[in-house]
């Protein structure tokens, strides 16, 4: 099908696409289109619908963001495109998802478990999203290893809270069903064992290319069953599932207090088990506290190791984010780094989230990530979040560190000793809360505001070649966080 209006300039459905981004290229900056626009890929065309992948769901905004551009460049192009709507690799009927059709994803996607929808340049011109066709339900039907290209152990940010759990997923994806079988990951919300789980099918696979790995939540899993039963289709499910090489389960709390569901995973795993083939299962507790799972699967996930992952501290937290700024190709400051670790405190995913604000607020205003650029764009984020640190608590946790007393911080005494904490505790207050510079000066025995900008500047200058004045305000703002 011809998407340009003249044999001369006929343009394909996947080149029209190219030709939009190039437009695009031209009027969004760099960086933006770095980030936004560069990832995404022709995926197929329905009439005059344009299908673009994007690598996640967080990249779902560039449908309105972009809105305008992209109907600019479809115009000026003069291409017979409609709508072009932009679907994740999980919406995408296009995938090949069955380890028969090749296996992988071949975009990143952000979370397996995802809400299923896309977004589109023109929601209401393009229709309401079509039934899934016989091809497409038959790709469901089949779902297999689906594991997202950025879920590598060297993406993975090692830290004391999940030190262990790497070291077992590295080893069960080195030796699999040799080290530890099954292995089973918990932790609470956003922790990294669905990256972990994802690490070992990567790299099984890497090791030996024939291997079939198969990924599945548990929910999918409860899912597929009722369905083979309902459509008499239980030797082709059991095929499926016994045969793999290594089993990937995530999230099998889902299963508890479903005895079909159990009665099945229980006969699949002892099939795999007795194969020696490798099982991997992830869930929000231990096998102890999941409170309706069958006793015989209870056992059966205790013959392995059981690790927990616990939620990472603060240098942890840094390290992950320069991580995936770095991923981002986006430059990330570490005093904005440090702001968003401490202030960001609930899970990992949830960190991303922020910094992910963080880089399409400074690209959409095309302005530099700084920290005060990091404080107005997450001000909403957090202050929903967070509870409020005082400037009392900073200079409260600053004498400790220092063994001082508070009113120490507050006199007009220009020794060594009590200047650099003070200084420090000024940087604090700066980074850590909304206060003004004369405001700090105030709580500080009445400094000039100037004066109180010229300590925030030279510990920001000193912290970045003084590993030890940099360790002191890391563990400062880790205790107040
Ligand atoms: N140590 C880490 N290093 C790098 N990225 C991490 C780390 N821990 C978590 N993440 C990232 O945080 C996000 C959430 O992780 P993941 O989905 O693996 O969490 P989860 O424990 O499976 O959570 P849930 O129970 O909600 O499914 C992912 O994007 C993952 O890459």
């Amino acid at each position: 099908m011809s998407f340009g209006p003249t044999a001369s300039t006929v343009t394909t459905p996947q080149n029209a696409w190219t030709r939009i981004l190039g437009a695009l290229e031209m009027k969004v900056n760099r960086q933006s289109f770095h980030t936004w626009l560069k990832p995404t890929r022709f995926s197929h065309a329905n009439g005059r619908t344009l299908y673009v992948r994007i690598p996640s769901q967080q990249f779902q905004h560039i449908g309105d963001r972009y809105a305008d551009l992209i109907q600019e460049a479809i115009d000026n192009l003069t291409l017979e495109v409609d709508d072009v709507r932009f679907v994740t690799v999980e919406d995408d009927p296009t995938t090949p998802k069955t380890r028969e059709d090749g296996g992988f994803a071949p975009l990143p996607s952000h979370s397996p478990n995802a809400p299923q929808n896309s977004s589109s340049l023109a929601p209401g011109r393009g229709g309401a999203p079509q039934a899934p066709s016989a091809e497409q339900a038959r790709f469901d039907w089949n779902t297999a290893a689906q594991l997202n290209q950025r879920y590598l152990f060297e993406n993975f940010v090692i830290g004391s809270g999940n030190q262990f759990a790497h070291a077992a997923a590295q080893a069960v994806a080195e030796r699999p069903s040799k080290a530890y079988n099954p292995l089973f990951l918990y932790g609470g919300v956003g922790m990294g064992k669905t990256h972990l789980m994802h690490a070992i099918g990567h790299e099984v696979k890497r090791r030996n290319p024939h291997a079939s790995i198969m990924y599945v939540s548990g929910e999918k899993f409860t899912n597929e069953m009722i369905n083979s039963v309902r459509y008499d289709k239980m030797t082709g499910f059991r095929d499926r599932y016994r045969t793999v090489d290594v089993l990937l389960i995530d999230d099998i709390q889902f299963i508890s207090g479903k005895e079909r569901t159990q009665e099945e995973f229980f006969h699949t795993f002892n099939a795999l088990h007795e194969s020696m083939k490798q099982i991997v299962i992830t869930s929000d507790r231990p096998p102890k506290e999941l409170a309706e799972l069958d006793d015989r699967l209870r056992s059966r996930f205790e013959w392995g190791l059981i690790v927990d992952i616990q939620p990472p501290d603060l240098e942890t937290k840094v390290a992950i984010l320069q991580k995936k700024a770095e991923s981002e190709r986006v430059t990330l400051p570490t005093d904005v780094a440090m702001f968003v670790a401490s202030n960001v405190r609930t899970n990992v995913r949830e960190l991303e989230g922020a910094l992910i604000r963080l880089i399409a607020w400074s690209s959409l205003h095309g302005v530099e990530i700084t920290l005060a650029t990091a404080q107005q764009c997450l001000k909403q984020f957090i202050d929903t979040q967070t509870r409020k640190i005082t400037i009392e608590a900073i200079q409260k946790a600053t004498a400790e560190q220092f063994g001082m007393k508070i009113s120490e911080l507050k006199q007009k005494n220009n020794s060594r000793q009590i200047v650099v904490p003070r200084q420090i505790a000024m940087y604090l207050a700066k980074q850590m809360t909304e206060a003004s510079l004369p405001e700090i000066g105030r709580q500080f025995g009445g400094k000039h505001h100037t004066t109180v900008m010229h300590s925030i500047a030279k510990i920001d200058e000193q912290r970045r070649t003084d590993k030890a004045l940099s360790s002191t305000i890391n563990k400062l703002m880790e205790t107040l966080a």
